[in-house]
């Protein structure tokens, strides 16, 4: 359990109804990877992952090798692919735990079948720079290389090609349509096509399901977040959103005209004021650009005022409340509700970038049919993740 009354609930009903929904809306060979990289985009890697593939997914993603070996760690035995560059000298571990990687340069794969030892199989997805400007091989000569190199060992499999694309999210498809053009005539280097050939994030499998071959990286809409504000209105299916943070207030006291609230005394009481304390802070990931946001209490909007704290914040209140009054910060109440994009906005960001930064410090309680199936406290937990 947890001990501080501060928490975040993961609805995976809500994960659930996201990933089946894209499994009846994709064409039926068109198989689903959950991208589950930072934990789970802060959602929670294991419970999203086993949530995922009851719902239809059969591969997991990851940004880089320790959050696979995690997820083996905690009992996933599903295929799973590091999307991120891995260190030649971890092949071996990744061949022992049966986990695939990119691969993207000639060097890379020459060291690591130096590194090679144990003789096990090691599956590779080759990467493909289309536009995206971040990893893959970019020349016909290196790709030709690298798939030789491969074909020559017997103990290095190529399972997967792959690129990703920049601009999917956004209206104008211009580069996406440049990029996707791109990656047919890359694929043209290819002696064969890998098994798997995948293009396709949230955005390009929601938006052109016919071209994302024959499966998708699906993360961003699996938290029921869409993957930007412009193609939100023509997203094809409801997404749930599967993230809510609350908290509750520790101290409520009146403030007369002239006093101050928080660090360097910003705030000065205009008049008579209610004020509560609620225990979150920008160690919890809840940062100070987000002083003057609002949170919901009693099912109304109330001002985060003065600065905030690393450990709790101040807002104020329409009229004194009892200590333990619910607060939540992301999520509904009665009928007002704080969504993900509002806080994003807030702070000039993209919705993916809040529930990652919500810290190891906040539990996650993870709820299915609307009861508690499992509480993850990072800190108590001593892995802090
Ligand atoms: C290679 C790759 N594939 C798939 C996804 C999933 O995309 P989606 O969440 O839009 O569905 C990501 C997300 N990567 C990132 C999302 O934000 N910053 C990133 O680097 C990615 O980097």
């Amino acid at each position: 359990m947890f001990h501080r009354d501060t928490w975040a609930e993961v609805d995976l009903d809500a994960i659930f109804h996201n990933v089946a929904s894209l499994r009846s809306f994709l064409p039926k060979e068109t198989a689903i990877m959950a991208v589950v990289k930072a934990n789970a985009y802060g959602h929670g890697d294991a419970q999203v992952a086993k949530t995922a593939l009851e719902a239809g997914a059969s591969h997991l993603a990851v940004a880089f090798l320790d959050e696979a070996l995690a997820l083996r760690q905690k009992g996933m035995h599903a295929p799973i692919l590091v999307l991120g560059a891995t260190r030649p000298e971890d092949v071996d571990l990744a061949a022992e735990k049966r986990i695939a990687l990119t691969v993207f340069q000639q060097e890379w794969l020459e060291e690591a079948k130096q590194h090679h030892q144990s003789g096990l199989p090691v599956l590779f997805h080759l990467k493909m720079d289309t536009g995206m400007g971040r990893l893959g091989v970019k020349e016909e000569e290196e790709t030709k290389r690298i798939v030789a190199m491969i074909d020559a060992y017997p103990h290095f499999l190529l399972e997967g090609v792959y690129t990703h694309f920049a601009t999917a999210d956004e209206i104008n498809t211009d580069y996406f349509s440049f990029q996707y053009e791109t990656f047919l005539r890359m694929l043209e280097w290819l002696p064969y096509r890998p098994k798997w050939v995948h293009c396709g994030n949230s955005a390009t499998s929601l938006r052109f399901p016919t071209k994302v071959f024959n499966i998708v990286r699906f993360g961003i809409a699996m938290y029921g977040l869409s993957p930007s504000l412009a193609i939100k209105p023509y997203l094809p299916f409801t997404l749930k959103e599967a993230f809510s943070l609350h908290s509750r207030v520790v101290h409520v006291k009146r403030l007369l005209p002239g006093e101050k609230v928080s660090y360097g005394a910003t705030y000065t009481a205009e008049q008579e004021e209610w004020v509560g304390t609620v225990p979150i802070g920008y160690a919890d990931g809840w940062i100070r650009k987000l002083q003057n946001f609002h949170v919901l209490v009693n099912g109304e909007k109330v001002p985060i005022i003065g600065r905030i704290c690393m450990d709790q914040l101040m807002i104020r209140l329409p009229s004194y409340v009892p200590i333990g009054t619910k607060v939540t910060l992301i999520g509904q109440q009665a009928d007002e509700k704080i969504t993900m994009d509002e806080v994003a906005q807030y702070l000039d960001t993209i919705n993916y970038e809040i529930p990652c930064t919500i810290s190891y410090r906040v539990p996650r309680i993870f709820l299915r049919n609307k009861s508690i199936m499992e509480v993850r406290n990072a800190v108590l937990d001593g892995n802090n993740v």
